[in-house]
């Protein structure tokens, strides 16, 4: 008989999973309670899970394919699993040896690309002592509470999502962001999105966004600032506190996350994510020769729309 359990870890979203030994084999039964607990709670945690590379990726395909990763560059996967991100402040001969400081602004994964993940599976492997927790934001419950005179203007708007605005990206190794620009031009995607498997609408939205379709700048960033200043309400939001061990599984298709940078980065903390591919491909490219001057890519994009 099944020992799992599920218990609300907040309102918005969160459920914490025990009684699973993920390093197993999945149940069909177990398979189908987590499923719909996924699809309910949005951010599942599973404590106490000390699994393998290998044992993550086994795991995580229980639930879709998983992204190639080819929007990121390859010095910052694992070096013998290249389904696996590697989330790291640690430095190799003064180097990152990882994506760093990743996740620092609001944002739904791999957004910047045409397809963005389906959902993704993060494991804490080391962590600070305190602080550098991660925030889940239900973006289902945004959608739901804006009024119905916002919503009518957001069913017909497309937004520009950026690499670039990745928070501290400009921290990084420069031949490393150069190689995630050249990977990722800017792609346009609706506000509005209906999630595949509960028809709910939610909104896709965050800090990765330069601004929208027909839009001038500063109509942009007054409203980019209202909806992620609503989308991110406290009330609308879990926040996890990391323990080595955690495995945490959010629906990708309904959130937007943020990880905190509130710790002593002289301390180690590493994360390795799974990304499941998303089964819609949602997005269209923008002319690259458009993206980097916000303005004239505003200009070229209500062009070509
Ligand atoms: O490091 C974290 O807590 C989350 C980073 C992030 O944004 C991600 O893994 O998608
Ligand atoms: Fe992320």
């Amino acid at each position: 008989m099944s020992k799992l359990a599920i218990h609300p870890l907040g309102f918005a979203a969160g459920a914490e999973v025990t009684g699973l030994d993920l390093r197993q084999p999945l149940a069909a039964v177990d398979h189908g309670a987590i499923r719909d607990a996924w699809l309910r709670h949005l951010v599942l945690v599973f404590p106490d899970q000390d699994l393998t590379p290998e044992q993550q990726i086994t795991f995580a395909r229980n639930f879709g394919d998983l992204d190639g990763h080819a929007s990121q560059a390859p010095s910052t996967l694992h070096p013998d699993h290249q389904e696996i991100l590697v989330l790291t402040n640690k430095q190799v001969g003064g180097k990152p040896s990882g994506t760093h400081n990743s996740g620092r602004n609001w944002h739904t994964d791999l957004s910047y690309t045409e397809r963005p993940a389906k959902g993704a599976l993060l494991s804490c492997k080391e962590k600070p002592p305190v602080g550098g927790d991660t925030m889940w934001a239900n973006l289902y419950l945004a959608y739901e509470t804006l009024s119905p005179a916002i919503r009518a203007l957001l069913e017909r708007l497309e937004a520009i999502h950026d690499v670039t605005l990745i928070k501290g990206i400009e921290q990084r190794d420069p031949a490393l962001v150069a190689d995630m620009k050249r990977r990722n031009p800017a792609v346009v995607h609706p506000v509005v999105r209906v999630h595949p498997e509960t028809g709910r609408k939610s909104l896709l939205i965050g800090q990765r966004i330069r601004g929208f379709v027909g839009m001038s700048d500063e109509e942009s960033q007054s409203l980019l600032s209202l909806l992620n200043t609503h989308a991110t309400s406290p009330e609308f939001v879990y926040r996890h506190r990391w323990s080595v061990g955690d495995l945490v599984m959010w629906d990708n298709r309904c959130t937007c996350h943020v990880a905190l940078a509130d710790f002593d980065q002289t301390k180690p903390r590493v994360m390795y994510r799974c990304s499941l591919e998303g089964e819609q491909k949602t997005g269209r490219i923008v002319a690259p020769a458009a993206a980097g001057n916000r303005t004239s890519m505003l200009q070229a994009v209500a062009a070509v729309s």
